[in-house]
């Protein structure tokens, strides 16, 4: 009964949504100004709206009730207390591979069109499984900070919390885990997808001469919070960082996390770099995460599928090159620059290290589409060039 009111509840939620603001703020709103939900209520009905969602552009004509059921169908890993309720026989089968589950319901993965811009996507990308993986929610990762894989290792296992360790120093946690209750969040550990942490090989290619160097400088440019900042200290303690933003109030929340990891020795400005470049010295390694439509990470926020205009792929690809203009005139001779996108659009990606290319003398030590969508993590690009 309960189950039946909560996905009524969410199809008129998913049909008022306008996608003016994140889904789960919009969602946090209504919550708040309808206390009669209590916590199993608020779970299944966020359910119910992410399941909408996740369908993306996949059968456009079919009414929202049915859309609704078959994202809950597909995106279930395991049969469930709300799928029983509304759908017993799915639910029996809610733990079958997605190619069988969608096979049941009529129809088959191509005919799934979740994502349509394939035509558009970075070549490695296999665009039916990239467009499938919508479907199912990422995980949690975080990452051990140097020196503490052994005590994090064993309060995982002391708490028998299930992990998995699909690369070094990344933990894959299950959804819905608090690792604030068992873990020094920012000292010990850094939430941080797993994509996010791999883009810190391309750190392992910058040479010794360049990181010994008695003043080996950093930038990164975009640093928002700080993620890429920490992880390229861990690799780099000695050096000099330099962090900024366009965003005062997200260097605020850096700052935080930074006293947390106990990160004292930094500057930090905020600065519009798409008009121009601070008054810095020649850096040694210049990184940008740049500002982009992050369709690498739309599993997360599925939402963001359903109201994506294309039109903004080119916006963000001029953005990101007006802002890379700039901070290359700060990048000393023979220094690196780690150009970074959680785009899954060549636009932003492949087509735009050309460009970079014809305008400036960079040439690329490595390049990678990270394609997270094969793990349950976000997709993201980058690729390491020197200025020759
Ligand atoms: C993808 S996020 C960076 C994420 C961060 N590096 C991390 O690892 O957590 C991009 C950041 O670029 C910033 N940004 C957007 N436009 C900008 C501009 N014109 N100048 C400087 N920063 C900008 C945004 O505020 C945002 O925080």
């Amino acid at each position: 009964m309960f189950a039946a009111a909560h996905f009524q509840t969410a199809l008129q939620l998913v049909q008022t949504y306008r996608g003016e603001v994140p889904f789960a703020h919009f969602l946090k709103a209504y919550f708040s100004q309808h206390k009669k939900h209590g916590s199993r209520d608020r779970k299944q009905i966020s359910q119910c709206c992410y399941a909408f969602f996740r369908m993306g552009h996949a059968i456009p004509d079919i009414p929202p009730e049915r859309r609704m059921l078959m994202g809950l169908f597909f995106s279930a890993t395991e049969p469930n207390p709300l799928l029983e309720a509304l759908s017993p026989e799915w639910n029996a089968a809610a733990g079958l591979a997605l190619a069988e589950k969608i096979g049941l319901s009529g129809l088959t993965p191509e005919a799934l069109t979740i994502f349509p811009w394939t035509n558009l996507l970075s070549d490695p990308i296999d665009s039916q499984a990239f467009s499938i993986s919508h479907l199912v929610q990422p995980k949690l990762f975080i990452r051990i900070r140097p020196g503490h894989h052994e005590q994090v290792i064993h309060r995982l296992e002391e708490k028998w919390i299930p992990y998995t360790e699909p690369y070094p120093f990344a933990i894959a946690l299950p959804n819905g885990y608090n690792a604030a209750n068992d873990f020094s969040l920012n000292r010990e550990i850094v939430v941080q997808d797993l994509s996010s942490q791999k883009t810190g090989a391309a750190l392992k290619l910058i040479p010794r001469e360049t990181y010994q160097q008695p003043s080996f400088r950093i930038w990164d440019a975009c640093a928002a919070s700080g993620g890429k900042s920490m992880l390229t200290l861990d690799q780099f303690p000695q050096a000099t960082l330099t962090v900024s933003d366009i965003r005062n109030s997200i260097l605020d929340n850096l700052a935080t996390r930074f006293k947390e990891a106990g990160i004292r020795r930094y500057t930090r400005i905020e600065a519009d770099l798409s008009v121009t470049a601070p008054d810095l010295p020649q850096q040694q390694l210049i990184i940008a995460d740049l500002p982009c439509t992050g369709s690498g990470t739309w599993a997360r926020t599925p939402e963001q599928l359903c109201f994506f205009d294309p039109a903004a792929i080119g916006r963000f690809a001029e953005l990101q090159r007006s802002i890379s203009r700039n901070i290359l005139l700060r990048l000393a001779s023979g220094g690196f620059f780690l150009y970074i996108t959680c785009s899954a659009f060549r636009a932003e990606n492949e087509d735009n290290v050309l460009w970079l290319q014809q305008h400036f003398p960079l040439e690329v030590v490595h390049q990678e589409v990270i394609g997270g969508y094969t793990e349950q993590a976000d997709s993201m690009f980058f690729s390491l060039m020197r200025l020759t």
